[in-house]
């Protein structure tokens, strides 16, 4: 039996080809591998942690957008839970991630108000973390679910923080380093999920490779907000 050149690659080779793309996640970039590696300086560490805070600020609005244009009631009911996952509840378990991310800021001697100000958010991270919240406001709902695979790559790098950071900055208060750990789960638990969508909605050939240059543009997002902020804090 012979296939036309155009079919579509079996659901199991897609993905093989979407994960294959953690071969550009940023945890390749050589700040990151100075970062995770112990060799960056105080100054180094704390200009990561705000830039990062851009980011982080950022992906609960990513997601509100993502809900705007989502027209799948059984989506939008899992998807919601990723804007409390960040934003956190009043009142409830858990403060959520961005306030995580302040507390890891406090830890590494960085006050509340200065992370909040913005003023270390340099116009390289601006643009890359821009870009991400414009792409999922004005794409179908689906492609801004594709771009947020980077997630698969994500335990991964939050593990070698964990493993790491301890011994290479005894500085930073160990609580400080709680944000990574909680992402472990839940980045597995939302890759379910957007691995699941992407892998029912891109049905074609051509489908199939726009994912893969969606997810491409995500992994170009993160790697440039590593080269705007290495250029800001030099060795
Ligand atoms: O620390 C990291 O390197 C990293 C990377 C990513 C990512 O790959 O996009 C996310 C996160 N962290 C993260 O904490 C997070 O909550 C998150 C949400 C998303 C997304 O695209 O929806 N990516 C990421």
């Amino acid at each position: 039996m012979s296939y036309p050149a155009t079919a579509p690659w079996t659901r199991g080779e897609f993905e093989e080809r979407l994960r294959d793309k953690s071969r550009g996640y940023h945890i390749h970039h050589p700040f990151n591998v100075r970062l995770n590696g112990g060799l960056c300086s105080p100054d180094q560490v704390r200009g990561w942690i705000a830039n990062r805070f851009y980011y982080q600020s950022l992906i609960p609005r990513k997601d509100a957008a993502i809900l705007l244009n989502c027209d799948d009631r059984a989506t939008r009911r899992l998807w919601v839970q990723r804007i409390l996952d960040h934003d956190g509840v009043p009142g409830g378990e858990s403060a959520g991630g961005i306030e995580a991310w302040v507390r890891l800021g406090s830890a590494a001697g960085i006050p509340p108000g200065e992370l909040w100000s913005l003023q270390h958010v340099v116009p390289g991270v601006r643009f890359a973390c821009d870009a991400y919240l414009d792409f999922a406001r004005r794409s179908p709902w689906q492609e801004a679910v594709c771009a947020s695979l980077t997630e698969m790559f994500a335990p991964r790098i939050h593990q070698d923080r964990l493993a790491g950071w301890p011994e290479h900055y005894p500085w930073i208060a160990p609580e400080g380093l709680a944000y990574f750990r909680s992402r472990i789960p839940l980045a597995r638990r939302d890759v379910e999920h957007g691995l699941a969508v992407t892998l029912d909605h891109f049905d074609t050939l051509e489908r199939q490779q726009r994912a893969l240059g969606i997810l491409q543009f995500k992994l170009d997002i993160l790697w440039a907000m590593l080269d705007a902020i290495e250029r800001a804090y030099p060795a």
